[in-house]
């Protein structure tokens, strides 16, 4: 089963690599996770990986990016990026994404924001159709540390049950983001696609949230490694 998984995660990854990455693309996104691990690979074997400036999504991302003798750079020097790869934790029919799984929302959604393009790279296992079927700990939101307990209540009012990410067992207290920010899961349920956005615009709307895990309209294409070998192409 884990080798299947990770087997379907290389999959996508070279795939979307291999489709969407042009000879005229010269600033490219790399995001955080498991998956992007492949991304980073492939992207390091480009032939033209000289002409690249890679620019990453958190601490981990920059690893990948030195690691596969790629060249950083960062959205300060480039807000304008020609394509980015980033993995999900879930997939629903509009391309909505769930993302936060490993705490680097913030910057993944800045990445994406500045990108002309999103593709999104996943295992068979993200992709549901409705965000919180199979993502069962909750929509990941940044928050100010001062702020947390204010926030908690506000979720709560909103219909969620947060909980704030807890660094146990490697560290007593709550996660610290690469921005120096807590993180509080917030299970709302399944959220229909078709509620994602008033959902996200809540939440963001909350004072002391920095950043939702809900990615809505961000997401242009989504490659699906399937346990079968096979993979699976959406397009929005
Ligand atoms: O959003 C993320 C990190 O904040 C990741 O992209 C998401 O958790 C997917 O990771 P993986 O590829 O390991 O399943």
């Amino acid at each position: 089963m884990a080798d299947l998984v990770e087997k379907s995660k290389k999959l996508s990854a070279y795939a979307a690599v291999d489709d969407n990455l042009l000879s005229t693309h010269r600033v490219i996104g790399i995001g955080s996770g498991s998956t992007v691990v492949y991304v980073a690979e492939r992207v390091g074997q480009a032939s033209n990986k000289s002409d690249l400036v890679c620019v990453p999504t958190g601490f981990q991302s920059r690893q990948l990016i030195i690691d596969n003798g790629l060249r950083l750079g960062s959205t300060e020097e480039y807000p304008e990026i020609d394509i980015a790869f980033d993995g999900a934790d879930e997939i629903d029919t509009n391309l909505g994404l769930i993302k936060g799984g490993g705490a680097c929302l913030f910057q993944e959604k800045l990445v994406a924001a500045c990108s002309k393009q999103l593709v999104v790279v996943a295992d068979y296992r993200k992709d549901t159709g409705v965000l919180g079927k199979g993502w069962r700990k909750g929509v990941p939101i940044e928050v100010v540390p001062a702020a947390y307990t204010k926030v908690s209540l506000d979720l709560a009012k909103l219909g969620g049950k947060p909980v704030v990410r807890s660094g146990l067992p490697a560290k007593a207290g709550p996660v610290v983001t690469d921005n120096g920010n807590f993180i509080i899961d917030c299970d709302f349920g399944e959220i229909p696609p078709a509620q994602v956005a008033e959902l996200n615009a809540k939440i963001k709307a909350l004072v002391g949230v920095v950043e939702t895990g809900l990615f809505v309209g961000l997401a242009s294409k989504a490659y699906i490694g399937n346990a079968d070998g096979t993979i699976t192409k959406k397009t929005v």
